[in-house]
């Protein structure tokens, strides 16, 4: 028998008003690790009845005290690391060494957001008219809703939790059904560093009953969702319907440029890491590789041996680069973008199967096509999968329309040892993040992390923008004349 988790609401944990749950399944090994009951409506209402409560006391603790608790919170999980990592290598497949490093990042931005506490910085500025004193002050937003995806379970939350509570709301939580366990463990983590009851509350279950009630619910203020385009757009429409404020990271079609004077091992193993690093699960994840000409053939050749290197298996394993996908779905839905790459004409170079290391999980082959156009589907979507499509340009010109043809604007990489070329391709790539001579992934918490066009809305995570992110912003006028003072009227005279 599996432990069944249950819901927590105002600081304790609560049974559903459903009396269903569903289970948590290891996708490697398909077993199951444990049993998550799933919220109804009303347990929504609930949860967020307790956030107003934690609300009134939360925002009301100065930001430096908040902090305090967010620093707790981040030596409890430093000391969890190993615990919580190996958790998350069996409830969502990667490997060790990824895990370990999405639990750094949520410590990171723990530390991170904590910091902002003694900062919360404002803007003092002039005023149009004598003796009187201008500020920006950041208040609270109230209670609100935060939706994470699977890929990563912890670092994810983190980043909309930390800078979240520090700016003084209240939260309702609704994690990935593929990955509760972590949003468990960190909810435990949390009240352990002292968080006061109801400041976080967490509600589990479908995205499409209890994620729409979240999204819906008329006294949560705003929204910051995580996932994929189709979920964002609805979610946005539904969002404008109450006037809620929204933040959507959505998904990303990254695209790595390779020139002709490039160092082409780094490029090389830069692009390895970031198309099959999380088996291809990343939203930052390598998917489209524009080769110049010149180092085409050669790039390929190199290429494939290295991907036929790659070992799957279960991530628990060192000598294991690639777990399984986290579903059956994602497994069916990688299959599927093989069968159409095939079909509209691209080439398939290796891989393109399921695959079986000895476990009856979801593992499938990385996978390369070459030959491919920038108007087929596997050029187009996200098929968040270990799948890489090759394209070939004779010029940066060419290569930066290509990479900037897709409704995505994430991440994006150049490798080249032009000054020039790397300034051009910074200047023109319309995405949120370019690295030079690195690969797509691998943010860092200290700066802003969002996308152009189909990934986002214009908000940013973490980094200076995160703490603006779950703020509103007061502007304050102080008149010290001790008269009244008009302003917009012309006193040129
Ligand atoms: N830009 C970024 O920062 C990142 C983007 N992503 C993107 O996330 C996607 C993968 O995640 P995936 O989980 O499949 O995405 P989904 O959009 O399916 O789900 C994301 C979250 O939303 C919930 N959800 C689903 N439907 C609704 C709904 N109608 N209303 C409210 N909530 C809902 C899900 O719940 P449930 O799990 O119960 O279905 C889950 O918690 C990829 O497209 C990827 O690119 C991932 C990481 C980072
Ligand atoms: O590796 C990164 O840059 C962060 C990736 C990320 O958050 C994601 O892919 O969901």
């Amino acid at each position: 028998m599996v432990q069944e988790y249950k819901l927590f609401i105002g600081g304790e944990f609560k049974d559903s008003s459903t009396g269903e749950t569903f289970e948590d399944i290891n996708p490697a090994t398909l077993e199951s690790l444990a049993a998550i009951q799933v919220a109804g409506t009303e347990d929504v209402d609930r949860a967020v009845e307790a956030a107003e409560a934690g609300f009134r006391l939360w925002s009301e603790i100065p930001a430096a005290k908040r902090a305090e608790v967010l620093f707790k919170a981040a030596r409890i999980l430093q000391e969890r690391k190993e615990e919580l990592a190996v958790l998350m290598t069996k409830e969502m497949g990667k490997v060790l060494p990824e895990t370990r490093g999405d639990v750094q990042e949520a410590i990171d931005i723990t530390n991170y957001a904590a910091g902002e506490g003694r900062r919360m910085l404002g803007e003092t500025t002039t005023s149009e008219l004598k003796e009187k004193f201008c500020m920006t002050v950041l208040r609270p937003i109230g209670v609100v809703g935060l939706i994470t995806p699977w890929n990563f379970p912890i670092a994810i939350p983190s980043w909309k939790i930390m800078p979240a509570l520090v700016a003084g709301n209240a939260i309702v939580f609704k994690p990935a059904s593929d990955t509760p366990l972590l949003a468990f463990k960190l909810i435990e983590v949390l009240s352990e560093a002292g968080l006061p009851p109801g400041v976080i509350n967490l509600v589990t279950g479908p995205g499409g009953t209890v994620g729409k009630a979240v999204v819906r619910h008329p006294r949560i203020k705003a929204i910051s969702f995580t996932g994929s385009l189709d979920t964002g757009k609805w979610v946005m429409e539904e969002c404008s319907k109450t006037m809620k404020r929204v933040s959507l990271e959505l998904g990303g079609k990254n695209p790595v440029i390779v020139m002709d004077d490039a160092d082409l091992e780094l490029a090389l193993e830069g692009v390895l890491w970031g198309a099959f690093g999380t088996t291809g699960q990343r939203c930052t994840a390598t998917s489209r590789l524009i080769l110049h000409e010149m180092i085409k053939d050669e790039f390929i050749k190199r290429l494939l041996a290295k991907v036929k290197s790659l070992r799957i298996g279960d991530g628990l394993l060192p000598e294991t680069d690639i777990g399984p996908v986290i579903n059956k779905a994602q497994l069916e839905k990688t299959e599927r973008y093989v069968k159409i790459g095939k079909e509209e004409g691209a080439t398939l170079l290796y891989g393109g199967n399921r695959t079986d290391p000895g476990l009856p999980g979801y593992f499938f082959e990385p996978t390369l096509f070459t030959d491919v156009r920038p108007d087929m589907r596997i050029a187009q979507e996200e098929i968040f999968g270990p799948v890489l499509g090759i394209f070939t340009v004779s010029d940066l010109e060419e290569a930066i329309e290509l990479a900037n043809s897709t409704k995505y604007g994430l991440s994006s990489a150049i490798y080249t040892r032009s000054v020039g070329n790397a300034f051009r391709a910074i200047e023109k790539i319309e995405a949120g993040i370019t690295y030079v001579n690195a690969p797509t992934i691998g943010a860092e918490v200290h700066l802003p992390f969002g996308g152009v066009k189909g990934t986002g809305n214009g908000f940013r995570e973490a980094g200076t923008e995160a703490i603006k992110e779950f703020s509103e912003v007061k502007a304050v006028y102080i008149d010290y004349s001790g008269r009244l003072q008009k302003a917009q009227i012309d006193s040129a005279e």
